[in-house]
């Protein structure tokens, strides 16, 4: 709890309506500082009302945000107020704390090797549960990063072959949320063995996508403790993680599913439509872009296209998610780039309905995925995402 909070600083006008208060940060590239602010929210007509903490001001009136929501304030979030990336740090008040507090509950969740291409239907059973994915990446564990992370079952007759499943490809981590989500999601996974699972609980993900005791689909962290320590293993709060990336950079496409779907909850659905359509997701990153980035990352349509700054406000106007695409031959750009449609939804839904823009867009703008446009491209905005970028 910020020490130096005081209701004294909302206006009495406002007091009235149910508000969410959290301490919010900024960092100011220009003066090079952190600068705090309260943040409060008002769900009755997502507004937001915003003071700077050491000035003890207001910084910004009550103002309405359509794109907020509810669902995007808790610790450790991140969020776009005319431009700046706000980060959630801490509740701001008790009444938020304790409204608040329980339904965010955070655990991890990996999706292990042999599940990886099940992971749109995977990421659908969290959304039909009332679970949020907070934080996703794709990483190669090593044989030393398993053992750490497996250190408990050192002595277990299982360890060894539990190592090699573990380091035997790619796995998904996520940091997942939502009420009493560290047993809600052990829930859904079923029991450890894959075989049991299947007759006792044959629709767990681990009876449907699970083999046998070791290779069973995913993992679920205990308990709050081992959630804590487990997230800090995958999501370093220092932002530096040791663990290795999986891109290939060759034969690629790169996909961003857009912050408006992520926030829509689409990400299981787009994954699952590209994996169906015999695409393989060879990394993946959760990321929160900074406008300088997206302008970047679009410089190329600058003088081209009308719509380029309000693609940037799209882009950075939530967490996204970008994607490594490789396909079985060597045409993944083209032919990834028809399963995504025409730019415009409309004229996707007119011409190419089973597409992903027809399927999930909204708009030119929010049309639910950029896709790279010329192949060439496709390993350079790979490694924008994967190589430039902090994620
Ligand atoms: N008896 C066993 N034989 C073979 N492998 C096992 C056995 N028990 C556990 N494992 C493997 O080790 C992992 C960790 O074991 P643990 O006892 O923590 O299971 P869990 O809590 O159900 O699974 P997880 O921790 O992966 O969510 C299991 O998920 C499974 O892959």
């Amino acid at each position: 709890m910020f020490p130096g909070y005081s209701d004294a600083y909302i206006e009495p006008s406002s007091a009235q309506d149910e508000r969410y208060s959290f301490i919010t940060e900024w960092y100011d590239p220009q003066a090079a500082l952190i600068r705090r602010y309260q943040f409060l929210y008002y769900p009755k007509d997502s507004s937001v009302e915003m003071y700077d903490i050491k000035n003890r001001r207001k910084f910004l009136s009550r103002t309405k945000f359509d794109h907020v929501k509810v669902e995007d304030l808790y610790i450790g979030s991140k969020l776009s107020i005319y431009s700046r990336q706000l980060t959630f740090v801490d509740f701001g008040d008790r009444f938020t704390e304790s409204k608040m507090g329980n339904k965010n509950e955070k655990t991890l969740a990996i999706v292990k090797p042999d599940a990886v291409s099940k992971l749109g239907t995977i990421i659908n059973c969290l959304k039909e549960n009332d679970i949020q994915v907070c934080k996703a990446k794709m990483v190669q564990l090593t044989r030393k990063d398993a053992a750490i992370f497996y250190e408990e079952h050192q002595s277990k007759p299982f360890y060894n072959p539990l190592l090699d499943y573990m380091t035997s490809g790619p796995v998904v981590a996520m940091e997942i949320m939502g009420s009493d989500a560290v047993k809600q999601w052990r829930k859904l996974l079923g029991p450890t063995d894959s075989n049991a699972a299947r007759e006792q609980e044959p629709t767990s993900l681990r009876a449907m996508f699970g083999t046998d005791n070791t290779k069973n689909a995913a993992h679920g962290s205990d308990s709050a403790t081992s959630a804590k320590r487990e997230i800090e293993f995958f999501f370093p709060s220092s932002g530096k993680s040791k663990l290795a990336g999986t891109a290939k950079y060759e034969n690629c496409t790169c996909c961003v599913i857009k912050p408006h779907a992520v926030k829509s909850g689409l990400i299981g659905d787009i994954l699952s439509v590209i994996q169906d359509a015999g695409f393989a997701v060879t990394d993946l990153s959760m990321q929160n872009i900074e406008k300088a980035n997206a302008e970047e990352f679009y410089e190329v349509y600058k003088s081209v296209v009308a719509e380029y700054q309000s693609m940037v406000n799209e882009l950075c106007n939530g967490p996204c998610v970008a994607l490594e695409i490789t396909g079985k031959d060597q045409d993944t750009a083209n032919r990834f780039r028809e399963l995504c449609g025409p730019a415009d939804p409309e004229i996707a839904r007119h011409l190419r309905p089973k597409t992903i823009r027809a399927m999930f867009g909204k708009d030119k703008i929010q049309n639910a995925v950029h896709c790279t446009d010329l192949p060439d491209d496709g390993i350079l905005e790979v490694e924008y995402f994967f190589r430039i970028l902090p994620h």
